[in-house]
């Protein structure tokens, strides 16, 4: 483990909980992923050979860091996407100081506008955490820019079970999609893409 990346990733753990036990309003959240869910991501990345890595929703670059670190160990690179200001320059902050830099390409945008317009088939693995409402209206656009074989991980499916239930229906019910939901932190829903 590297400790000083180790020591921004607790750093950032304590910020998260007592910034949200704090403040009500959800765009002053950090809604970070949890640590075993990191380890997990950290594990996917690795186990898969991802090397475009899409993450739609950085808040303040937490997982990003997890995705980061395992891209380095592919030869890849982290694709993250925010649409708030802010957050977009906490995570700034975040990944200056992480000496991961230099495999993260980090967006103030809109996740709708970057997937509209990212080439078919350029993603190896998509990890989703963002505005649950739109992933039914993003659902075209993820499963083409996602490569055969790819793979996409939707964080809060267990959490947030009843506003997933559309998206992750169209998950299941899609021959060209392999399905599975792990009770890992909040619920991490795999799908990972084969057409033949
Ligand atoms: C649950 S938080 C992400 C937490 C982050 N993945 C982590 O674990 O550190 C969701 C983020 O998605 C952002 N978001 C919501 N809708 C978005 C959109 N349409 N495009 C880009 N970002 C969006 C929110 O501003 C918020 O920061």
């Amino acid at each position: 483990m590297h400790n000083a990346l180790d020591q921004l990733k607790q750093e950032l753990e304590a910020f998260g909980h007592s910034n949200d036990r704090a403040v009500t309003e959800r765009e002053g959240r950090m809604l970070n992923i949890t640590r075993d869910t990191g380890e997990f991501l950290s594990v996917l990345v690795r186990a898969t050979g991802a090397r475009s890595i899409l993450e739609i929703g950085t808040s303040n670059g937490y997982s990003t860091l997890w995705l980061a670190e395992a891209a380095v160990a592919t030869g890849g690179q982290v694709v993250t996407v925010e649409y708030l200001e802010s957050k977009y320059q906490l995570a700034a902050e975040t990944f200056a100081k992480s000496g991961l830099a230099q495999v993260i390409e980090s967006h103030n945008a809109d996740a709708k506008e970057v997937l509209r317009t990212m080439a078919d088939a350029s993603v190896d693995f998509l990890f989703l955490d963002s505005e649950r409402t739109e992933y039914v209206g993003w659902f075209a656009d993820i499963k083409r820019v996602l490569i055969n074989g790819g793979l996409l991980v939707v964080d809060n499916a267990v959490s947030h079970e009843q506003q997933m239930m559309p998206f992750i229906g169209l998950l299941n019910a899609d021959p060209d999609f392999t399905t599975s939901l792990v009770p890992v932190g909040k619920g991490e829903f795999l799908a990972t893409k084969a057409t033949s």
